[in-house]
């Protein structure tokens, strides 16, 4: 590996040291999401969206109208995944498998999750998900991502991330990462969540517990975008689990 490229990394690292992980906590405890501002340096942007258009290095496209789950596009990155995409998988995931642990036992799920990214997805490759599901998504003008959890087999890590690569007012309007909650016996509940570039959002894969006055309920969360009004959105995604 090359020394711009280790020393940039270890910046990174460093980054998501200094996270205020209580109040990511405390604000998923509240919302189902936490923002984690300037993650990515408009560099690191630059380059992870630029990888949409290289030939290798993925194991799949999905046209997203084809599948009716919206428009326009990803690409699922292949093994070995580009080192900043590892990193932010392994090192952002100990810091919320605690926050995991404590939502499954508050609703009454007795998975527990190993406190490192390896062991995790050694339980995933166990059960036969082994295909990596970091991505990366771009949406043209027009374009959006319909609600949706993304769930890729038995085992599912609670929670996901993504972050935002394009700066928004420059590079592309419209195209707003949105959450809804299904309550249950209530109205569902949006929540737009506003990013600039190199933001990422912290959220609920499926559901979450919410305390409510006769105890914890499930809550159910889904996530999409909103329709892309001019120029182009890219984001990474960054699922901690893998896909069967
Ligand atoms: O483009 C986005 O902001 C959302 C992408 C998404 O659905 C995901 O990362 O799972
Ligand atoms: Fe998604």
């Amino acid at each position: 590996m090359n020394a711009v490229l280790r020393s940039s990394l270890e910046a990174l690292a460093q980054r998501i040291a200094w996270i205020d992980w209580l109040g990511v906590a405390r604000d998923l405890d509240a919302h189902g999401c936490a923002q984690l501002p300037g993650l990515l340096d408009p560099e690191e942007c630059r380059a992870l969206a630029a990888l949409y258009d290289q030939r290798d290095g993925f194991r799949s496209r999905v046209v997203m109208a084809r599948h009716g789950f919206g428009r326009g596009e990803y690409r699922y990155f292949d093994h070995p995944l580009p080192a900043p995409v590892a990193l932010l998988r392994s090192c952002v995931y100990p810091h919320l498998a605690p926050i995991a642990d404590r939502w499954n036992a508050a609703m009454g799920i007795a998975t527990r999750h190993p406190d490192t990214h390896a062991g995790f997805i050694a339980r995933c490759h166990e059960a036969g998900q082994t295909r990596p599901t970091p991505l990366l998504l771009r949406y043209d003008a027009g374009d959006y991502n319909c609600l949706h959890q993304d769930l890729y087999g038995e085992h599912v890590f609670p929670l996901q991330m993504a972050v935002l690569l394009s700066q928004p007012g420059r590079d592309f309007e419209g195209g707003e990462f949105v959450l809804t909650e299904q309550r249950p016996r209530m109205q569902s509940r949006a929540e737009v969540v506003p990013l600039r570039q190199g933001d990422a959002v912290v959220f609920a894969v499926h559901h979450r517990p919410v305390q409510g006055t006769r105890g914890v309920y499930r809550v159910n969360l889904r996530h999409g975008v909103s329709r892309i009004r001019s120029g182009r959105r890219h984001t990474l995604g960054v699922v901690f689990h893998d896909a069967l």
